[in-house]
């Protein structure tokens, strides 16, 4: 077989573009990367080598598609080229302009598109590229004005004037089209000017059109903007294909084919693949290098293919590239964004924590007040549940049945305080948390910003629906009608509120995965309900569990309330009827009287203050991200 796909065989075999040229500083150098994972199987153990001795470069201005079937390791490639391998053994060497790469400003110099465009479905395009540029931008580099021109330049560049004002969008609210959403996702990496941009699979989704314009953009910003680009695609069309620079052709983690574009048609004709007129290169590549299960014949005989076009390229390999010492990348490789004068070892400038919270703040409550579902939904439960519990205990008077029913209406109060927050806030608290994380890989802003910005926006957001459910309830059920006793009450209620939201955001924040969260913080409250004081005196309760009363805001909430509302109340009690005459053997039959009022609000408010520092602890631990750096 012939090694002979120069000159003649590249431009007979292909109709492309002649090949741009090369000679941009070599941005990223892999050599010899090996991965590997553990898998199980019953019992037995075995490893899986997913990538196997991979070698490349990509060079300051060209773009490289990752292009290979499904499982063919290209997401795998992308990760360990980008810093986001977690788990396994990851070997070889990666080389950042010429040096090892220090995380920090490796992940502040390069950018990662991501599949699942993550975004905030309530922002129109405009204001997420804006955020996205306060909190990426560093101040000591952008001002204000500055930082909203480089918005500006992103969406002409993009060509997204049309959808400049139109929100993001998601199942539940129409909003920009996905080739559109693609490409503001694509804006927000942007921003900062990267030197070296992934994507993956960043016309997953799209029709033809919009696949071919995302690509001829990510082409033509990376050429004016000397970006180095890689992405993986599944099978591009003939169009699309014949953009790239350079094409990795990946089978089983290894590689087939790594060179020119223009010169892939050619060097598999060379050993003896011959791509039909009129076929899609991509397809016919995909289709060679794809295992046939069809049958065991079939398996066998693609296996051996997959064998001889690995060992082919092994032996060709050094032909197709240039000689890497050509043109190696100095530290200060040219580049032309604002970034240039940053060092490769310079750590990540950040901007100071009160800019970032303001930032991150502000775009809560948009967020919040536009989610218009949200807001209506919690007001409307609490004027429901209002009117409800207020005539189910309608104008509670001073008799013996009184008596339990003003037990309960706090009971209900303090559990209402809970539960309509907690779920649907922790919704809200996912999705921004995973937004979060995506933004954080790119060393974006510190995690306590975050946190403490969600706390200060939910915590308003929650009293604002409680306020009414307190008021309506307090009034219709007519308890103690003393404005002192309403007023405390009022705040021993946003105390068991400000606890609530201590809550989700600590479960939120310790629990990953959605599901589990769901399942776990109902699962909670229940103890806390269980535990709250009304159901079980707490001194009769086993000493095994009696403990739990200790971390329970519910009963710090209810005893204080309780006290509130009996301490000066007297019954009227009917002759043989079981009856407390006043309200301080309530108090004492039900213990509630350990702690006085002021005592049980401290203590709520310190369970509180816990759940919050446990809850960032979690965050940054949970959120911190585990990858493998070479
Ligand atoms: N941590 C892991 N543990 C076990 N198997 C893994 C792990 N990571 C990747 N794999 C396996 O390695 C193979 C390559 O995965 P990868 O996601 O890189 O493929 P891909 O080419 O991007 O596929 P697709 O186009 O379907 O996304 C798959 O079979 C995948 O199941």
């Amino acid at each position: 077989m012939s090694a002979n796909f120069d000159e003649e065989a590249m431009t007979e075999g292909s109709n492309s573009p002649p090949a741009p040229s090369l000679n941009g500083d070599v941005v990223l150098k892999w050599d010899n990367l090996n991965y590997q994972v553990k898998t199980k199987s019953g019992k037995q153990t075995s490893v899986r080598h997913i990538l196997q001795n991979i070698s490349g470069e990509v060079r300051a201005g060209e773009v490289i598609a990752l292009i290979g079937s499904s499982g063919a390791g290209k997401t795998t490639l992308l990760n360990a080229l980008s810093g986001r391998i977690v788990g396994g053994e990851l070997s070889g060497s990666i080389l950042f302009h010429g040096a090892k790469r220090n995380p920090g400003s490796f992940k502040r110099l390069t950018a990662y598109v991501q599949q699942d465009d993550l975004m905030h479905p309530l922002l129109t395009v405009h204001e997420t590229l804006t955020y996205a540029s306060r909190l990426r931008l560093p101040n000591k580099q952008y001002n204000a004005k500055q930082k909203a021109e480089r918005v500006d330049t992103v969406i002409r560049q993009l060509r997204l004037e049309a959808a400049r004002n139109t929100p993001i969008g998601d199942a539940a609210t129409r909003g920009v089209s996905g080739g559109e959403r693609k490409r503001v996702s694509i804006g927000t990496e942007l921003l900062t000017d990267p030197r070296l941009l992934f994507l993956d699979e960043p016309t997953s989704g799209l029709d033809s059109n919009s696949s071919e314009m995302v690509v001829e953009l990510v082409k033509k910003i990376s050429v004016e903007q000397n970006t180095a680009t890689i992405m993986t695609i599944h099978q591009p069309n003939a169009r699309i294909f014949n953009i790239f620079d350079k094409v990795i052709l990946l089978s089983q983690g290894q590689l087939i084919y790594f060179g020119p574009t223009s010169a892939s048609i050619g060097y598999f004709a060379s050993i003896g693949y011959e791509c039909p007129v009129h076929e899609n290169p991509a397809d016919y590549f995909v289709d060679l290098m794809t295992l046939d299960y069809r049958s065991e014949e079939a398996l066998t005989q693609s296996k051996q293919q997959v064998s001889t076009l690995v060992e082919r390229f092994a032996e060709h390999a050094g032909q197709l590239q240039p000689p890497s010492s050509e043109k190696q990348a100095s530290p200060a490789g040219s580049h032309s964004g604002s970034n240039v004068a940053l060092r490769l070892d310079e750590p990540v400038p950040r901007n100071n924590w009160l800019y970032e919270y303001s930032t991150l703040a502000r775009r809560d409550w948009i967020n919040a007040l536009r989610n218009i579902p949200f807001m209506v939904g919690q007001i409307a439960q609490a004027v429901v549940m209002a009117l409800l519990i207020g005539f189910m205990f309608f104008h509670l008077k001073h008799d013996a049945l009184s008596i339990n029913n003003r037990l309960g209406v706090i009971f209900i109060i303090v559990v209402n305080a809970t539960f309509p927050i907690v779920m649907p806030m922790l919704t809200l608290y996912y999705l921004e948390r995973n937004i979060m994380v995506r933004e954080r890989s790119s060393a974006t802003f510190r995690v306590s910003s975050f946190f403490v910005s969600k706390l200060t926006s939910y915590i308003p957001i929650a009293l604002i629906a409680n306020t009414v459910f307190f008021i309506g309830v307090y009034f219709i059920s007519h308890l103690v009608f003393d404005a002192g006793k309403f007023f405390i009450g009022l705040a021993l209620f946003y105390c068991i509120t400000a606890a609530s939201v201590a809550f989700l955001l600590l479960v939120g924040s310790a629990v990953k995965s959605v599901e589990f969260g769901f399942v776990i913080a109902p699962f909670v409250l229940t103890i806390w309900l269980l535990f709250g004081g009304l159901f079980a005196n707490p001194h009769t309760i086993t000493p095994v569990l009696r403990w739990i009363r200790w971390v329970n805001p519910f009963q710090y909430a209810f005893s204080a309330l309780v006290q509130n509302e009996f301490r000066t109340l007297e019954f009227v009690c009917k002759a043989g009827e079981l009856c407390y005459n006043n309200g301080a053997e309530v108090i004492a039959a039900y213990s509630v009287g350990r702690f006085t009022i002021w005592q049980d609000a401290l203590l709520t408010l310190m369970i509180t203050f816990v759940y919050i520092i446990l809850g960032y602890a979690l965050l940054r631990w949970t959120a911190k991200p585990k990858t493998i750096w070479l």
